[in-house]
C-alpha cells in the first residue's frame, strides 16, 4: 500500500498537478492520496482580508480561518482532485478525517501559543482502518484533505504531513506501507538552492547534524519528524521526493531521499 502526500506548491501549479495525477492514477495496487493546500488557503485568506499567521509551520486557525480552510481543503481542492482522478480512470473518494470517523483528533491545547482550531490526531490506533481496508477491497482510492474533527461537532485544521504519517502507521497494522512525501524539489537537499545536491539516505544522526548546520529548516523539519516517527511505528519505507518522479519512486527505481532509522 502506498500512502502518498502531495504538497501545496504542486497543487498550485496546474501543469505539474495534471502530470502528477496522471502518474498517480497509473500506480498499481491500493493507494491513498493526502493533500495539503496551505499556499492556496493563504492566497484566498488574503483576498478575503484575513492575514495568514503561521507559527512553527502551523497555521493559527481562528473561526474565520477555519471557514476558509474548510472551503479550500475540504471543498475546492479535495473535490477537484477527485474529479480529475475520475477523468483518469482512478475511482476515488474524497474524505476528511471526520468522514467515517477515520481520524479522531482533539483541539491542540493552549500553551504559550493558542493555535485555535488546529487538530492533533488522537493516535494511529484510533484510525478507522477497517473502513480504509474495505475501500481498498472495492478498488476505491481515498483522497484525504487536511481536516480532522474533535468529536464535538467542530472540524480542525490539521497538518497534511501528520495526516499522511498517521494513516501510514495505522494502515501498517494490515498492510506493508510505503509513505511517500512529494513536493517540488528532488528530495531533501544538502543545499536547498541546488537540485543536484540530493541526500540519498538520511538517518537520525545525519539529520541532527544538518539541522544544527541550518541546512534543513522550516517545513522540512516537521516532515522529517513525521517520517522518523512513522518508521519507528512500523511503516516499511519513507521516501521524500519530487512529484514529477512519482512513478519511479513508487516502483522503487528512483529514490529521492530514503529515510532510515
Ligand atoms: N534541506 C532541504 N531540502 C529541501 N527542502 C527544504 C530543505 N530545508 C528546508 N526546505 C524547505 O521545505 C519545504 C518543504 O516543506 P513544506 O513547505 O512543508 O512542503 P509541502 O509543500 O510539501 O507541505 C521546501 O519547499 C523547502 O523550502
Ligand atoms: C495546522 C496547519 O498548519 N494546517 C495546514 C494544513 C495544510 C497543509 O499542511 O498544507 P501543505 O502540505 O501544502 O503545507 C495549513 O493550514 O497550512
Amino acid at each position: 500500500m502506498n500512502v502518498i502526500k502531495i504538497g501545496g506548491n504542486v497543487l498550485d501549479n496546474p501543469a505539474q498537478l495534471e502530470q502528477f495525477l496522471t502518474d498517480f492514477a497509473s500506480i498499481q495496487g491500493p493507494k491513498v492520496l493526502v493533500h495539503g493546500g496551505g499556499k492556496i488557503a493563504s492566497e484566498l485568506s488574503k483576498q478575503l482580508g484575513i492575514e495568514p499567521n503561521m507559527v512553527n509551520g502551523r497555521r493559527i486557525t481562528d473561526a474565520d480561518t477555519l471557514r476558509v480552510v474548510t472551503m479550500v481543503y475540504g471543498g475546492l481542492l479535495n473535490k477537484n482532485l477527485v474529479a480529475q482522478l475520475q477523468a483518469r480512470g482512478c475511482n476515488s473518494l474524497g474524505l476528511t478525517g471526520a468522514d467515517a470517523n477515520v481520524i479522531p483528533a482533539h483541539k491542540r491545547p493552549v500553551t504559550d501559543i493558542d493555535y485555535g482550531f488546529v487538530g492533533d490526531v488522537e493516535s494511529p490506533e484510533q484510525v478507522n482502518v477497517t473502513f480504509l481496508a474495505s475501500l481498498a477491497e472495492q478498488g476505491l482510492t481515498p483522497v484525504f484533505a487536511a481536516l480532522t474533527h474533535d468529536g464535538q461537532g467542530s472540524l480542525l485544521n490539521t497538518n497534511a504531513d501528520t495526516i499522511a504519517s498517521t494513516l501510514a502507521v495505522a494502515l501498517s497494522r494490515q498492510f506493508e506501507v510505503n509513505l511517500i512525501y512529494l513536493f517540488e524539489k528532488k528530495g531533501v537537499l544538502l543545499d536547498v538552492e541546488d537540485d543536484t545536491s540530493v541526500i540519498h539516505h538520511l538517518q537520525p544522526q545525519y539529520y541532527a547534524e544538518l539541522k544544527k548546520q541550518g541546512a534543513i529548516f522550516s517545513g522540512m523539519l516537521p516532515k522529517l519528524d513525521n517520517a522518523f516517527a512513522a518508521l519507528q511505528q512500523g511503516v516499511k519505507a519513507v521516501i521524500i521526493g519530487d512529484a514529477a518522479e512519482i512513478k519511479g519512486i513508487a516502483t522503487g527505481e528512483k529514490a529521492g531521499t530514503r529515510i532510515t532509522l
